[in-house]
This record gives structure tokens, C-alpha cells and sequence, in this order.
């Protein structure tokens, strides 16, 4: 199976992207999503991040998401510690979805793809990009958080520019129809090289 890497950083455009894939028929995996879903559903997962971050770790509703969002965008060695819970199952997982897809290839969406080796299991990277402030004003629209947080998340995250020169294509994703454009000119560059 032919696995497309779908990166970028917070408020970069990644699941809006994602979604353009899907309508071209691309089975989609969204990583945080399956992450989440774990976290909130495995009891081992919720045990060892209770261990992690104590009883505050979860709600009623399920995880305690600002709680352990100030946490570990604060302190690295509580991320690098949240991510060795979750990731490698989260790449389990990821392996046993994609074996089950009938189609040319997927799209793995992940946001910290670079930063964790992941591109190393792919055969594209796509990067999406926005320019910074516009990167901040969607999230600003998009969630209830303040720019701190914002510049908090993207101080865990490599930089555009970094990403970009490791990737085989990436979309410049300000203007919604100019971003589609590029989604298909991308899809069928990945189905030409798929023939030979
Ligand atoms: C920390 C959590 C609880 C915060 O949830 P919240 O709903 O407030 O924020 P959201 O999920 O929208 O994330 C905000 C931004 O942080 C980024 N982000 C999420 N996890 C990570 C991480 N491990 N490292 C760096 N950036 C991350 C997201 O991609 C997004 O850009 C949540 O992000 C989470 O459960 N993260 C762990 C899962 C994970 O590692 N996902 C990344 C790809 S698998
Ligand atoms: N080209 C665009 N024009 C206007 N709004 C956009 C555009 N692309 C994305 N958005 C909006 O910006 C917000 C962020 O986009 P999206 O959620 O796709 O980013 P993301 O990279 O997946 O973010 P995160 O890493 O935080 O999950 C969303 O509310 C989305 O609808």
C-alpha cells in the first residue's frame, strides 16, 4: 500500500486539505482523531496517563484536554513522555486500517509527522502551509484559546520552512479553491508515479 503523509502545523489547513483527498475518493486517516479515540477508550492508555498526569487527567466527559494541553506544551519531557504512550499504538493501529483499504494509496494525516520519524514510513510527504499570522487568526476563529497557547503549540512543532525542504509536495493553502487546485494536480502526480 502506497502511504501519503499529510503534515503541517496547527492551523495550517491539514484536515481541510485531508478532506479535498477524501472527495477524490483517497481513504483518509486522520491521526489525532484515532489518537483521541484511544485515549479516551483504552483502559490501559487511560491508566498509564493517569500514572502520567495524575487523576486530573480525566473528566465525567472523558479526557481533560486543557488540563493536559498546559502541561505537556510546556514542559517537553511531559510530551515526549504522553507521545511514548500513545504513538506507537497510534502507528498499530494506523497499519492495520491501511492493509484493510481498497484503493490506489492513503493519506495519513499527522501533525507532528517529522518531528516523530514518521516520514521515514512513508512513500510521500505532503506538507500543507499558511503564512503565520493567518495560521493564528483560524485557530483563533476555529477553537476558544488565545494566542499564547497558539505560539505555545507551534514552539513543539518544526517550523514551515523546515518541513517544506523535507517534502515531496506541498500546498500553499490560503485561498479554498487555489488549495484544491493543487490537492488534484497532486493526486494525479501521485497516480502517474504509482504506474511506473
Ligand atoms: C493535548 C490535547 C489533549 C489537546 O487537545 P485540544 O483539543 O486542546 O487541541 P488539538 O487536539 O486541537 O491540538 C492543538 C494543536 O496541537 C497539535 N498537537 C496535538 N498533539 C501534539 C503533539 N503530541 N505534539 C505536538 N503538537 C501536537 C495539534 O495538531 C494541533 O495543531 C490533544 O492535542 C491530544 O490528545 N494530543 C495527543 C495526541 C497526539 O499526539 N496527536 C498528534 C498526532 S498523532
Ligand atoms: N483556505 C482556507 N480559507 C479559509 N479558512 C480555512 C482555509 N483552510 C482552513 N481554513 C479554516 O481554518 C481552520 C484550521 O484549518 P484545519 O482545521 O484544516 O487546520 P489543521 O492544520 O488541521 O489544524 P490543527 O493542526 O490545529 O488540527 C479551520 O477552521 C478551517 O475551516
Amino acid at each position: 500500500m502506497t502511504i501519503v503523509g499529510l503534515t503541517g502545523g496547527i492551523g495550517s489547513g491539514k484536515t481541510t486539505v485531508a478532506e479535498m483527498f477524501k472527495e477524490l475518493g483517497i481513504p483518509v486517516y486522520i491521526a489525532d482523531d484515532e489518537a483521541k479515540k484511544l485515549m479516551n477508550e483504552s483502559s490501559l492508555v487511560k491508566q498509564e496517563l493517569i500514572e502520567l498526569f495524575g487523576e486530573k487527567a480525566y473528566l465525567n466527559e472523558g479526557l481533560n484536554k486543557a488540563f493536559i494541553a498546559n502541561i505537556i506544551f510546556n514542559d517537553k519531557s511531559y510530551l515526549q513522555k504522553m507521545n511514548a504512550i500513545v504513538h506507537p499504538r497510534v502507528a498499530a493501529h494506523f497499519e492495520a486500517w491501511a492493509l484493510k483499504q481498497n484503493a490506489s494509496y492513503v493519506i495519513k494525516e499527522v501533525a507532528i509527522l517529522f518531528e516523530n520519524g514518521g516520514d521515514k514510513a512513508c512513500n510521500y510527504v505532503i506538507s500543507v502551509t499558511a503564512p503565520h499570522a493567518v495560521r493564528i487568526e483560524r485557530v483563533l476563529k476555529r477553537d476558544e484559546t488565545t494566542v499564547e497557547k497558539i505560539e505555545a503549540v507551534m514552539k513543539n512543532q518544526w517550523t514551515e520552512e523546515r518541513k517544506i525542504k523535507l517534502s515531496n509536495f506541498v500546498v500553499f493553502n490560503t485561498l479554498l479553491e487555489e488549495t484544491k487546485r493543487q490537492v488534484l494536480i497532486i493526486h494525479e502526480e501521485i497516480l502517474r508515479n504509482l504506474k511506473f
